[in-house]
């Protein structure tokens, strides 16, 4: 039974690779209609975490659902749910991007006439009317994010997982995306994306969840994870700010001998 009103959660979810502990037993909780940021160090186990919940990767131990659905028990009630912005951006690269979203739409189950709306308005609002019979391997950085954002939403999922959706997007794109994401959390759909940038995560996000070595060290509001203090604050004192050996690197900028 899926708890009323989170998106996602999970209870003691667990990934070991060989000898490495991923991730440790997280309970990830994110309410329904958040803007969630997961953040954390290199090697934290974001994405390792990310992968489970979306099904892409069998845990070890602990469960996940989303929207009260079992994501290993119930993949089908999982994946309509969801929308997924890939790591690395895996595309069909040899599609234009219209060609890209009417294929989603027809493996989503989307009628022909229906998906031409849709893609008409996500190509006219990502700015991509003029590159929309470019093949995607041509695609720019940011129009790859762009197209791969539009194909994520076209089925309308309630759930929807970004994995660093800004980067090598352009500062006016990136309010674009913005702008849709919001309007999209404002009718009750969630949206948990992972990322470094701790300004954007404090401007954007109003929950978030702290992942360290394979942990959640923090989790909740925005402004109860942040405290008094800045996100970057916050985030550099409960990961631990690591001297990373001030003394090393003498060689570094010196001239050579
Ligand atoms: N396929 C794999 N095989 C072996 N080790 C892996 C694999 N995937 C992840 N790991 C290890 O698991 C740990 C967590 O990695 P993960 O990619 O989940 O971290 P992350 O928080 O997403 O990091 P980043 O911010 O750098 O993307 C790391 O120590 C990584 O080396």
């Amino acid at each position: 039974m899926g708890l009323m009103g989170d998106a996602v959660r999970t209870q003691g979810l667990f990934k070991r690779f060989g000898q490495q502990v991923a991730v440790g037993g997280v309970d990830l909780i994110v309410p329904r209609g958040s803007f969630a940021g997961l953040v954390g160090p290199n090697g934290a186990g974001k994405t390792t975490t990310l992968g489970m919940v979306t099904g892409l990767l069998r845990p070890d131990g602990g469960r996940a659902e989303i929207e009260g659905h079992d994501v290993w028990t119930d993949p089908v009630g999982v994946k309509s749910n969801i929308g997924v912005l890939p790591e690395g951006l895996r595309l069909f690269e040899r599609l234009s991007g219209r060609e890209l979203l009417t294929y989603n739409g027809r493996i989503r189950g989307i009628s022909p006439e229906e998906t031409r709306r849709r893609a008409d308005e996500l190509i006219q609002v990502m700015d991509l009317v003029e590159s929309q019979d470019k093949l995607v391997v041509d695609y720019s950085t940011g129009m790859r994010k762009k197209i791969a954002l539009a194909a994520a939403l076209l089925h309308n999922p309630r759930v929807l997982f970004l994995d660093e959706p800004f980067e090598g997007v352009d500062p006016v794109s990136a309010n674009t995306l913005v702008d849709v994401l919001r309007r999209y959390t404002s009718s009750g759909s969630t949206v948990i994306f992972s990322s470094h940038v701790m300004d954007l995560v404090e401007r954007l996000c109003d929950w978030v969840s702290v992942m360290n070595r394979g942990q959640i060290v923090a989790q909740g509001p925005l402004t109860e994870v942040r405290g008094e203090r800045t996100l970057n604050e916050a985030f550099l004192q409960l990961v631990g700010a690591r001297g990373n050996g001030e003394e090393g690197l003498s060689w570094l900028g010196s001239p050579t001998a």
